[in-house]
């Protein structure tokens, strides 16, 4: 079943077209990522589903519902947590969950969502003496306080540290797991990776690709590549002359090499023929990382552009 339909969305503030034309749809109980360079638009995108904003062209259904027409109705259903959520300082945890549970008609057990966030110790501890995790925490719990079907989820771990960051990450699978369609806003590719059923890449304020993260990952693929050290002494020209390699550097003994899905049985073999032990081996894939360059001509990734293949995350 279709949640959220959007089509040929566009959006202007005044001079500047933040989103020119973006259209895809999300189905039930996935994790759907929104992923793009700074100022791609995404934020302008998800704050036209959430009714936040109206849209100067195009359609956008969110369970049967037009946002920015039925926003009542909307926050019913659907739950919310943007980059500036502009909480009261001075108000305690426990405080800002009843005031926001007091919003919705059937709302959430506030006791057991804090429970369930890891939030129960500070509950009377007031907004700002939270830590970026802890107020992260808090911003899904008062998105999910409304009992909705779906939420979307702004930028949710910019700023948190790695180990809080993956604390997060476990939340939003537990979303997921209580059969919450979740839409999330990130520029981390580990995250979509984790994360995500499926992507939507934008740029510029236009969709360039909607895939699975590893569907995305095979589009920027660049082949293999292996980068090891060899005694100074070898000639590098035999491997030149393997046709499964497209490119090699060289600087003293350290060798990299590119080349297509072969690459690194002929590497291997060769040297293993010629009874030479590289050292210090390492074989790249293709990530999402890659993807993200090749489709966006952007260089605002913000992590490494390929990650060693043992490092890889499954799902
Ligand atoms: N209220 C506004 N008034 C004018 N321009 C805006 C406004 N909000 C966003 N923009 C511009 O619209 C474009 C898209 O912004 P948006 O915040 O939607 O992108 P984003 O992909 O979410 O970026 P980021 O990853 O940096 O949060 C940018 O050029 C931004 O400067």
């Amino acid at each position: 079943m279709t949640v959220i339909e959007v089509d040929g969305l566009r959006k202007t503030y005044g001079e500047v077209t933040a989103v020119h034309d973006v259209s895809f749809t999300v189905r039930e109980g996935e994790v759907f990522g929104i992923l793009g360079p700074n100022g791609a638009g995404k934020t302008t995108t998800v704050e036209c589903l959430s009714g936040l904003r109206v849209p100067d062209a195009g359609t956008v259904s969110v369970l049967g519902l037009d946002p920015s027409r039925e926003r009542d109705a909307l926050r019913q259903v659907l739950g919310v947590q943007l980059q500036e959520c502009g909480l009261p300082d001075r108000l305690t945890v426990g405080e800002i969950l009843d005031l926001f549970a007091s919003f919705h008609r059937r709302p959430a057990d506030t006791g057991e969502l804090l429970d369930r966030l890891g939030l129960r110790d500070k509950a009377a501890a007031r907004y700002r003496k939270l830590s970026g995790g802890q107020k992260q925490r808090l911003a899904i719990a008062l998105a999910m306080v409304g009992r909705p079907r779906a939420v979307v989820l702004d930028e949710l771990t910019t700023d948190l540290d790695p180990h809080a960051r993956r604390a997060t990450w476990d939340l939003v699978e537990q979303v997921r797991d209580s059969g919450v369609t979740v839409v999330l806003v990130t520029h981390f590719m580990e995250e979509a990776e984790r994360l995500c059923d499926r992507v939507a890449l934008i740029d510029a304020g236009r969709v360039v690709a909607v895939d699975t993260p590893a569907g995305l990952a095979a589009r920027g693929d660049r082949g293999q590549r292996m980068r090891f050290r060899l005694p100074d002494d070898f000639d590098d020209a035999v491997l030149r002359a393997l046709p499964e390699v497209t490119g090699l550097t060289r600087h003293g003994g350290r060798i990299e090499v590119t080349g297509d899905a072969n690459l690194v049985l002929a590497v291997t073999s060769l040297l293993a023929r010629r009874r030479v032990i590289a050292a210090d081996l390492r074989v790249e894939q293709a990530t999402l990382d890659d993807a993200f360059l090749a489709l966006t001509g952007s260089g605002a990734a913000t992590s490494p552009t390929t990650r060693p293949a043992q490092a890889r995350t499954s799902r």
